[in-house]
């Protein structure tokens, strides 16, 4: 038994309170959560001068920071498939692959494969699932989004071998290990949002025949509207992949292994299958800070620095509802671009504020995105108002570039582009930022990408 764990049972026999036995170990800046947001929190601090010592990051995961969105693309791929050390943060946005050896350079202590179990705020103290207190000056949360589980629906028989979801890399090579076991039976895809996309394109990339099931009439109800998602259903099942919408998923059957055998659909069909992926939407980690710090959204409430109602708590990422200074409310935002902006933006505020001085406030352009199959596409803003489609019949006989703008009270408040080049992409994110006036939307249909040249 290790020593703090016999002198804790001696001294809480002795009725001596914990904060006495152990002797917190102290450190400036604490970050929790080893993600993309932590990564990016990571070196920030560097950037903005770091001592050796300062910084301990706490990581569940066994993989320094890495670059989340690559598990439901490139490392699922047949051939050539991506994998770590390949995609640690920050090579998503370009900057230098940070490997442990990185953090240990920067006197950074990376303590994976270590919880966060409690925290005290009072004390500013924190205590890992080993048993060890850590107290900081200042802390910042990053813990991130975990799956909703169809168990927690109380889904019959979701319990059973062979349905797999998706976080995190541990996640991704159970799928792996799926995929390569598979002989020729039909997979199951729950959910038509993001993970149900990328994920129903990858096992068509290996060569598993797809049954996507969403309860909505169309696919990526959050964003595309019936006619792009129409684009997208008919490409998809061009590629083979069998979609079934406005259902959801009433059960799972068994074999007598305990493996799934059946999917059962509320409209009263089923699916034979010994392979089901849900992507059925994600649910910020708040424990173990949950009560200890002001809520809003289901996220923790942030102000434009990402401090929390607690002055020494910062929270970046997933977990964080901002302001959004754009649209003058508040959001929480499960995007990547986001977790590595926030963090930035919480170091660079830590850091000023210890010189007295202040950031300027978050000016977040929402941007979401996401790539299956030979397609890409970017959307900027806020899908708001009414949306006009350009390009479409030339897209769908071409695969030549279409997209769209959402307008309303004659502004241009989001655009969406499949297929766009680097260039012609940040052509649109002007346009989501600047809002031009538009008097009639002909000119967007006709215009299109040519309208954003223009902005
Ligand atoms: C498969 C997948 C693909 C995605 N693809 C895209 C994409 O293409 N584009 C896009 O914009 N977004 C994408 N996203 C969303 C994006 O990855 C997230 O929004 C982003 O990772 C959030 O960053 P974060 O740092 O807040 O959380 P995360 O990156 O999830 O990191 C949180 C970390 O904290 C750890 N943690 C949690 N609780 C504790 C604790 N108590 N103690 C210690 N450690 C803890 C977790 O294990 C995890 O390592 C994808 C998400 C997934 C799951
Ligand atoms: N490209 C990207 O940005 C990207 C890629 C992968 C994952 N992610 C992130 O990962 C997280 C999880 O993604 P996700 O796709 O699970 O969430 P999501 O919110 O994008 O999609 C959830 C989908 O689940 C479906 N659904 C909901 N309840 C259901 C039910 N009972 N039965 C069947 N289907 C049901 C709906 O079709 C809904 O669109 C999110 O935070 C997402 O932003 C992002
Ligand atoms: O932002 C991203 O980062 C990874 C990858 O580019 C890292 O190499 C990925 O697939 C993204 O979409």
């Amino acid at each position: 038994m290790p020593t703090n764990i016999i002198l804790r049972i001696f001294f809480s026999r002795c009725n001596v309170p914990e904060s006495v036995v152990m002797a917190a170990i102290l450190r400036k800046y604490i970050v929790v959560g080893g993600g993309v947001a932590g990564g990016y929190a990571a070196r920030e601090f560097v950037k903005l001068g770091l001592q050796p010592g300062e910084l301990t990051i706490f990581s569940k995961e066994a993989a320094a920071p890495y670059e989340r969105p690559a598990l439901s693309k490139a490392y699922l791929f047949p051939d050539a498939p991506a994998r770590l050390p390949g995609f640690h943060v920050c090579v998503g946005s370009g900057g230098e692959k940070q490997l442990p050896d990185w953090y240990a350079e920067k006197g950074i202590e990376l303590k994976l494969e270590t919880e966060i179990v409690k925290a005290d705020v009072e004390n500013k103290t924190l205590t890992t699932n080993k048993g060890d207190i850590y107290e900081y000056g200042t802390l910042i949360l990053a813990t991130g989004s975990t799956f909703l589980n169809l168990a927690d629906f109380k889904t019959p028989g979701a319990d059973a071998k062979g349905i797999y979801y998706l976080r995190d890399i541990g996640d991704a090579d159970k799928i792996v290990e799926a995929i390569k076991a598979s002989k020729g039976d039909e997979a199951v895809v729950v959910g038509g949002g993001y993970i149900g996309l990328e994920l129903a394109a990858c096992l068509t990339m290996n060569k598993i025949k797809v049954n996507m099931v969403f309860p909505e009439p169309c696919l990526m109800p959050r964003l595309f509207t019936p006619e792009l998602a129409s684009f997208y259903e008919r490409y998809y099942e061009g590629k083979g992949v069998n979609i079934i919408k406005g259902t959801t998923v009433t059960a799972f059957e068994k074999d007598d292994n305990g493996h799934v055998s059946k999917v059962l659909l509320k409209n009263g069909s089923s699916v034979n299958s010994t392979f089901v992926v849900v992507g059925v939407g994600a649910r910020p980690l708040l424990a173990p800070l949950k009560g200890l710090i002001e809520e809003e959204k289901g996220g923790f409430k942030v102000d434009a620095s990402f401090k929390t109602s607690n002055p020494n708590v910062y929270a970046v990422g997933d977990i964080a509802t901002f302001p959004m200074k754009m649209y003058g409310d508040s959001r929480r935002v499960e995007h990547v671009d986001h977790a590595r902006k926030s963090a930035m933006q919480a170091v660079q505020a830590i850091k000023a504020a210890e010189k007295g001085e202040v950031v300027d406030e978050y000016d977040y352009l929402p941007f979401f995105y996401s790539r299956s199959f030979n397609l890409s596409w970017q959307f900027y803003g806020d899908n708001v108002g009414e949306t006009v489609l350009w390009g479409r019949n030339g897209a769908a006989a071409s695969e030549s570039k279409f997209g769209a703008y959402w307008v309303k009270d004659n502004k241009v408040m989001g655009a969406f582009l499949e297929g766009g080049s680097p260039d012609e992409n940040k052509l649109i994110a002007k346009v989501a930022r600047e809002q031009p006036t538009v008097n009639s939307t002909d000119e967007l249909v006709s215009g299109g990408l040519g309208f954003a040249s223009k902005i």
